[in-house]
């Protein structure tokens, strides 16, 4: 007996410490996606919290959309890679996401599942959470659409998922570390990662994939890769059809061009495939469950009563105080500076 109750202590005191945690800017469309996503969270009965960690634009409606979803909002400041001269930023549009960086301060959980916004659980991932410590688990990319078209990877035809296809050419050394999609990932928050992935992106250039090329060169010591039905990146689906187990995805990221549920018109190419209309199906059947709304008392294990979930969602987490980059700056004019730079357009992705 007491070793059952010691068990479910330990149980519950973990439990506490775990949560999936997204990421949410603006005032647009994307806050559908975080409510598709709490509702699929809820539909597959995850016993952790979803903490949306939200930029200072997204306005109060949204949060409080998503509080009334039993989500646990975070107020967050952006991070905004160092200023570089030298080096022409390819893709503003990924440029907000170096303050999802900010959620390793998140202490108060001991480990997290980072999930995208534009993404969709199908089943329970909660066994993620049992995963050892110590390492940086997420799912290998796919190189093989347009928007990698500026990469020495997709000039050469080479793509991680089947290094046989294409192989990388002996001239060139040897191919290049895996490389995972950001948009996925289970890590451990820690004020000391915190601190090293600020100092460290100081002295790293902004790339085209932003944080996501960050987070690989940072985390590649540790880096294990899981299997994609924990991330299935919908391009998986025509490039890589032999890679993928269709009736077994878990996870669903809606990062392919055209392939955002709340903007579907099927219009774009790919789009008209069966596969793709079922998997947005899938997604709006979720969002439009009205028995997958959060009530309160229904949820003894979502409740969210933490004091982070009440009105005063100024919780920031610390960015260097002394330092204009923690600081509260507007991220309006830094974007508008960014969106009037020269971006080559084909860089762009369609789905931004
Ligand atoms: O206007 C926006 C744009 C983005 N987001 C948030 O940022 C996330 C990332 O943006 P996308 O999902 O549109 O981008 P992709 O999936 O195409 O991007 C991939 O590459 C990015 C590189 O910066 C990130 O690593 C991202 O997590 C990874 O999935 C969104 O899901 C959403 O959570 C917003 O809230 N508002
Ligand atoms: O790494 C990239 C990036 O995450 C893109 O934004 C996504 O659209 C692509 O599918 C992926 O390969
Ligand atoms: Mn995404």
């Amino acid at each position: 007996m007491s070793t059952i109750i010691s068990k479910m202590d330990g149980v519950s005191s973990n439990s506490s410490k775990r949560a999936y945690v997204t990421f949410l800017a603006g005032n647009g469309d994307y806050v559908k996606g975080v409510v598709g996503l709490a509702k699929g969270l809820r539909k597959v009965k995850s016993a952790y919290p979803l903490v949306v960690a939200i930029l200072d634009d997204v306005p109060q409606e949204h949060r409080q959309i998503l509080r009334s979803q039993g989500c646990i909002v975070r107020l967050i400041d952006p991070v905004y890679p160092p200023n570089n001269t030298q080096t022409q930023f390819a893709m503003a549009y990924y440029v907000i996401n170096y303050s999802k960086l900010r959620i390793w301060g998140f202490e108060e959980y001991e480990k997290m599942v980072y999930l995208d916004g534009d993404i969709q659980v199908f089943e329970n991932i909660d066994h993620l959470f049992e995963w050892p410590n110590g390492y940086f688990y997420a799912v290998m990319d796919c190189f093989c659409e347009k928007v990698w078209n500026f990469s020495t990877q997709y000039k050469i035809g080479y793509c991680q998922q089947c290094p046989e296809r294409v192989p990388w050419p002996a001239e060139s050394g040897s191919p290049p570390p895996l490389y995972f999609n950001a948009g996925m990932f289970v890590s451990e928050p820690s004020l000391v990662t915190y601190h090293n992935l600020m100092e460290a992106l100081e002295t790293t250039p902004p790339t085209a994939f932003a944080e996501q090329d960050f987070l690989n060169m940072f985390f590649k010591d540790i880096y294990k890769p899981i299997p994609n039905v924990y991330n299935l990146v919908l391009a998986m689906l025509w490039r890589h059809p032999e890679n993928v187990d269709f009736d077994n995805i878990k996870v669903a990221h809606y990062c392919a061009a055209g392939s955002k549920p709340w903007r579907f018109t099927g219009e774009e190419e790919n789009m008209n495939r069966e596969d793709i209309k079922i998997l947005v199906k899938k997604w709006w059947d979720i969002y439009n469950d009205k028995s997958l709304d959060y009530h309160h008392h229904d949820h003894d294990h979502q409740t969210h009563e933490s004091p982070n979930n009440c009105e005063c969602d100024h919780d920031h987490v610390d960015g260097d105080d002394d330092d204009d980059k923690g600081g509260h700056i507007k991220l309006g004019p830094f974007l508008t500076a960014l969106a009037t730079a020269a971006i080559p357009q084909n860089t762009a992705p369609s789905a931004a």
